[in-house]
């Protein structure tokens, strides 16, 4: 997309991914753990064995209080103090080893989801990215990911080993008396009912939350993706609100969310002083009565504070959960979105890639309308064909919809009438590793990725050699300047590395094209840059990347596209004369109109 389309569409009327509802989120959960229930059923064995040693503390501590109170000598005090000791050294196996079967639950299962997730963003059809803003993207493998993570790792280990402590204590009070256990008691409806609020007021904060945050990151990545535009027409001011709005949008969820856990705690301290008073009062009528010792007491009310801090815990983790939960269900719309027929792309040179042939595919478009987003149809009724190594020009005036039909015939796009096939078969079933090799499209955009000359060139066959990779940029006759460069091939180029001039980075594009050798080429623009010294160079270099292929070619140098077989004259996304260079020259018609101003001398 155009960046300064992409700054300039509001964040607000962005459709944004989707989001997967909360069954098939659970669905999705249940069919990623169910081969690890065995070591999810021994960790939350070895988690209850853990909350049972902390039970070991408050019992033997009533043992002591009721041997003092009883009066009998040092003696009867050395049993519950060794009972102490054992607990206290069995506890620290017991919690690395639930830490440590926990993590072969969960850690594994989170690596394969960023894997799935990120894996399905790269196979996302180009609209439906443009349509959301990469910005939505970028916050859900990553903002998401994290709070999954962070939940998955800390959260819910807290959450389910506080959840059975304060079973295990439940039990431990109803096993001194069950007065106890029914005094405690009287705090559960009051937190049952303040958590029931906590959960409907906060996950829609949120759910929300986490859209504003995606906001945020799409109104930044905008801002940046546009920065020489913004500069330009001095709309930093503009993208800085814009930035705000989105950055205040989100603030105010975190907020709402601070404020609703906030209350959300004091309303639980209310419910444990109701449950300690009870403890105390039926502890005080119990002791009087003869009912209960004074030691059974002190446990009790141990145990009942002793609550406090699982019950925050646990309510805690609920917190945490919540945002994991959030964030799972954005993570699982991407894995959604991505169309079945569209598997993950195969790095080129693996065994899922499409095997290398030398065959001369048949790739088509026949009556394709196509329109960006909601908008108008801006190609119409488009009809083309690429066949054994035939080259088809397209020209005309700024807008009239080149690129559209670049996108469409490489696949980038899918028309929303008509068809764009490859040997017969719609582009939108034929998966990207088929695709790959295939057909390739090359832009006037050309990304130079931060590594070395040769690692950019490599992208197109990661296990070529240095002897091909040397190979493709000689071919280009880009030898020559590369070797001038610091250190050659090895010169770091991209972000932070060595500046490439435009003309020379669509070079290298044309070098990765040569070793990408793909059967038919989508050149769009590909050789604009090249100032007049550098035009011949890339024109040459173009020519010899086409030699033997099929190609469309959408270029702005009448030169580039006289020697096609078929030229097309786009008009307003029609196109509108279609034949040989001297056929259309011949006819007097548009396309000898714009031959004859560029041909003309200065
Ligand atoms: N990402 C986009 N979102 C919305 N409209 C778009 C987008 N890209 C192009 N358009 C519109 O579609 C129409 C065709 O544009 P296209 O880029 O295909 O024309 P073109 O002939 O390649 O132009 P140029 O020679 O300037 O590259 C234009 O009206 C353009 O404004």
């Amino acid at each position: 997309m155009n960046p300064t389309e992409s700054a300039a569409a509001s964040p607000a009327t962005r459709r944004l991914l989707p989001v997967a509802d909360g069954r098939r989120t659970r669905a999705h959960l249940r069919t990623a753990l169910r081969p690890r229930r065995l070591l999810l059923a021994a960790t939350t064995a070895v988690m209850v064995a853990e909350s049972a040693l902390g039970l070991v503390g408050p019992i033997a501590i009533g043992w002591v209080t009721q041997a003092i109170v009883d009066g009998r000598g040092t003696s009867a005090v050395i049993g519950p103090v060794a009972l102490l000791a054992a607990a206290a050294v069995l506890g620290a196996p017991a919690t690395w080893a639930s830490n440590v079967l926990l993590a072969r639950v969960v850690l594994p299962e989170v690596a394969r989801l960023r894997e799935d997730v990120v894996g399905s963003a790269l196979a996302l059809p180009v609209d439906t990215v443009e349509a959301g803003g990469s910005g939505d993207l970028v916050s859900r493998v990553s903002g998401d990911v994290e709070r999954v993570t962070e939940a998955a790792q800390g959260g819910l280990a807290g959450f389910v080993s506080a959840a059975l402590a304060i079973l295990a204590t439940l039990v431990g009070l109803a096993s001194l008396d069950w007065r106890f256990a029914l005094a405690g008691l009287l705090a559960v409806p009051l937190q049952a009912y303040t958590l029931r609020w906590y959960l409907r007021a906060s996950r829609p904060v949120y759910a929300a939350g986490r859209t504003a945050e995606g906001h945020r990151t799409s109104a930044l990545l905008g801002a940046f993706a546009a920065l020489p535009t913004v500069r330009a027409l001095r709309l930093g001011g503009r993208q800085y609100a814009r930035v705000q709005d989105a950055s205040l949008a989100a603030a105010g969820y975190e907020f709402e969310a601070t404020r609703t856990a906030t209350r959300f705690f004091g309303r639980l301290n209310v419910a444990e002083f109701v449950g300690l008073g009870a403890i105390l009062l039926v502890a005080s009528v119990l002791v009087r009565s003869g009912s209960a010792s004074v030691g059974a007491a002190t446990t009790a009310a141990l145990f009942f504070v002793g609550l406090f801090d699982p019950i925050n815990a646990v309510l805690g983790a609920f917190d945490s959960v919540q945002q994991a939960a959030a964030g799972l269900a954005r993570l699982i719309g991407v894995l959604d979105a991505t169309p079945a027929s569209a598997p993950v792309p195969a790095p080129a040179g693996s065994p899922e890639a499409a095997p290398r042939t030398a065959r001369q595919p048949v790739l088509a478009l026949d009556r394709a309308d196509f329109g960006y987003g909601d908008g108008p149809d801006v190609v119409h009724d488009v009809s083309l064909r690429i066949a054994a190594g035939q080259h088809v020009a397209v020209v005309g005036t700024t807008g009239s919809g080149k690129s559209t039909v670049a996108t469409l015939l490489a696949g980038l796009r899918a028309p929303r009438r008509g068809t764009a096939t490859l040997d017969g078969v719609p582009l939108a079933d034929v998966s990207p590793a088929a695709l790959h090799g295939t057909v390739a499209l090359v832009t006037q955009e050309t990304h130079l990725f931060a590594g070395s000359v040769a690692a950019n060139i490599r992208l197109a066959r990661p296990e070529a050699t240095d002897a091909q990779v040397a190979a493709a940029l000689d071919a280009v006759g880009a030898t020559g300047w590369v070797e001038a460069l610091p250190d050659g091939v090895d010169t770091l180029i991209g972000a932070g590395g060595h500046h490439l001039a435009p003309g020379r980075a669509q070079h290298l594009a044309l070098a990765r094209l040569f070793l990408l050798d793909p059967d038919v080429v989508v050149l769009d623009e590909a050789t604009a840059e090249g100032g007049s010294d550098s035009a011949r160079l890339l024109d040459t270099a173009a020519t010899t990347v086409l030699r033997g292929r099929g190609a469309l070619l959408v270029a702005h140098r009448l030169s580039q596209t006289a020697g096609a077989d078929t030229i097309l004259v786009m008009e307003e996304g029609r196109v509108t004369e279609r034949g040989s260079h001297q056929s259309l020259r011949a006819a007097g018609g548009t396309y000898a109109s714009l031959w004859e101003a560029w041909s003309r001398p200065g």
